[in-house]
């Protein structure tokens, strides 16, 4: 590892680890909400309510207990004085109010109980198995007991919470004080942490403390501003943060990566490039139109990029290459109108109903059944391997199964693999995958599509955008040809032949609204 390899993970606790940000918001609401109708009553002024999404977002989510308080009454012009922290809940002041807004929460916790993000915990402890130290952060003081009552205490090094941080003199967030502090504990520098951060405020902390990776977790979707505050990422689960500690990942991030210049940023050059031309449009699933998840049933489009999908689908060609079953992959999509090629690329069916199965490939099936039936067999007994079949691939996914059980299970494959010589492995995401032993792949599918849709010409732009392996076989192909735009989606782990990067979905997103926003 060099020396600025990632080697601590530092977490904010509320809607990273836990979801109390629910519980925490929803407290905030009755506490304001009832002491802004007392004020309007007493002064005869308008009533209007704390708003749980904007409010809650701008001025209270992540910061301390009173800076919330004060942030928030400022921004409806009410001034009142600090108090102190003893204040009881009935005193109409800073800490008062703050204490007010405690008990409820308090209250809630009690009714309700503490939720985890268990997608969180997962990774966490694949971290801990790898050797890498892990933080909680949180201004809450309740932080402590919401871990005892977790039960998740043990799974941190270091814990800075609101306590702390009053004890140790520390600002809190937008301040990356907490997060220095932590990283100091832990004996790692800044730039050698990664910083996950649900709410504005510690992402601008994280930014600020000049951390080695900003991470954004935006679990809804709902919180676009995240990137413009600093987040180096904006991820909806945890599974998208895989392999991040490994050096391969770290290397490729800092150089193959980084270096791709941004689909969004050079969006003006790409649309000039295509002007008086004509766009094709072809698109990954995993990872490109949805965010990676521990299962692949999980993995549910957005209605928002649906729609973009059937805007772009009116204007040009627009074409789903996946390694999904193409009856998956049609089904996830759901949308007419569209090509799609399923089994990476050996099982096509065009929008005007022409189904085309790779001919070689439908020589394999008994290969490929008989193999599905040993890996089933023989992987059983390992926890967390789940076997997904494709007419013409196997997936078998270890995305939940522990890092040390991985190496058995590749081994497993392998030997299957050697009894099988008409099949092929490749690997992906926390996946192996094996498939018809045959020169075929995404790339050779997109070329299928371009001359079967009479685009195969001058005057048509491809352009294609995937986030794994598989994909690099279209954006390789499209390179060899010296044609049409290659976009990879997130950070590239091997050398890529990429023109642009996108660096989620979520900047796919933009750039389809940035696509049918042109004339
Ligand atoms: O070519 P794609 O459409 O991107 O399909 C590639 C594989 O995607 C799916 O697996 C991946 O996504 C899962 C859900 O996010 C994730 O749990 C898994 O770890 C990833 O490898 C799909 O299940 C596979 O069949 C595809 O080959």
């Amino acid at each position: 590892m060099s020396n600025n390899s990632y080697k601590a993970a530092i977490l904010d606790l509320d809607g990273v680890i836990t979801q109390t940000a629910r519980q925490h918001a929803k407290a905030w609401k009755q506490m304001f909400d009832k002491y802004l109708q007392q004020r309007s009553q007493n002064n005869s002024e308008n009533y209007q309510p704390f708003d749980i999404d904007t409010d809650y977002r701008k001025y209270v989510d992540g910061k301390p207990r009173y800076d919330g308080v004060e942030s928030f009454l400022t921004s409806r012009g009410i001034n009142l004085p600090k108090g102190d922290p003893n204040d009881s809940p009935e005193t109409e002041t800073i800490c008062g109010l703050g204490n007010r807004k405690n008990q409820l929460f308090l209250q809630l916790m009690d009714r309700e109980g503490v939720d985890i993000y268990q997608d969180t915990i997962s990774q966490v402890r694949q971290w801990r198995e790898q050797g890498i130290k892990t933080a909680v952060i949180s201004s809450s003081r309740n932080c402590g007991n919401i871990l005892e009552a977790a039960e998740l205490t043990h799974l941190f090094d270091v814990k800075i919470d609101g306590v702390d941080s009053q004890e140790l003199n520390l600002e809190g967030k937008p301040a990356p004080d907490v997060f220095l502090e932590a990283a100091r504990q832990l004996d790692v520098e800044p730039k050698q942490a990664i910083v996950i951060e649900d709410a504005v405020a510690g992402v601008q902390a994280g930014r600020a403390g000049k951390f080695g990776l900003v991470v954004g977790v935006d679990r809804e979707g709902a919180n676009p501003s995240m990137r413009e505050q600093g987040a180096d990422v904006v991820i909806q689960d945890l599974g998208e943060l895989d392999d991040i500690f490994s050096p391969e990942k770290q290397h490729s991030a800092s150089s193959a990566g980084s270096s791709l210049p941004s689909a969004l940023e050079k969006f003006d050059a790409i649309a000039k490039h295509l002007s008086n031309r004509q766009l094709a449009l072809f698109i990954d699933y995993d990872g490109t139109l949805t965010p990676i998840v521990n299962r692949p049933e999980d993995a549910i489009l957005s209605d928002e990029m649906r729609s973009l999908l059937t805007q772009l689908t009116e204007r040009f060609p627009v074409a789903i290459i996946s390694g999904r079953d193409l009856a998956d992959v049609r089904k996830m999509v759901s949308l007419d109108h569209l090509h799609y090629a399923g089994s990476h690329g050996f099982d096509i069916l065009s929008a005007d109903g022409t189904h085309q199965q790779q001919e070689e490939a439908k020589s394999t099936l008994p290969e490929l059944d008989e193999a599905e039936q040993k890996l089933r067999d023989r992987l059983n007994s390992i926890e967390g391997v789940n076997i997904e079949r494709k007419r013409f691939a196997i997936a078998i996914h270890y995305r939940q199964a522990t890092e040390s059980a991985v190496k058995q299970i590749e081994q497993i494959v392998d030997s299957i693999l050697e009894e099988h010589p008409q099949l092929s492995k490749q690997k992906g995401k926390k996946i192996f995958e094996l498939k018809p032993n045959i020169n075929w792949d995404k790339g050779k599918a997109v070329f299928w599509l371009l001359d079967r849709l009479n685009l195969n010409k001058p005057d048509v732009i491809p352009i294609y955008i995937g986030d794994d392996t598989t994909d690099e076989d279209a954006i390789h192909a499209l390179h060899d040809q010296n044609k049409g735009i290659g976009i990879r989606v997130g950070l590239p782990e091997e050398p890529t032949q990429a023109d642009y990067l996108l660096r989620d979905p979520d900047e796919v997103k933009q750039f389809f609204q940035a696509l049918c926003s042109t004339e």
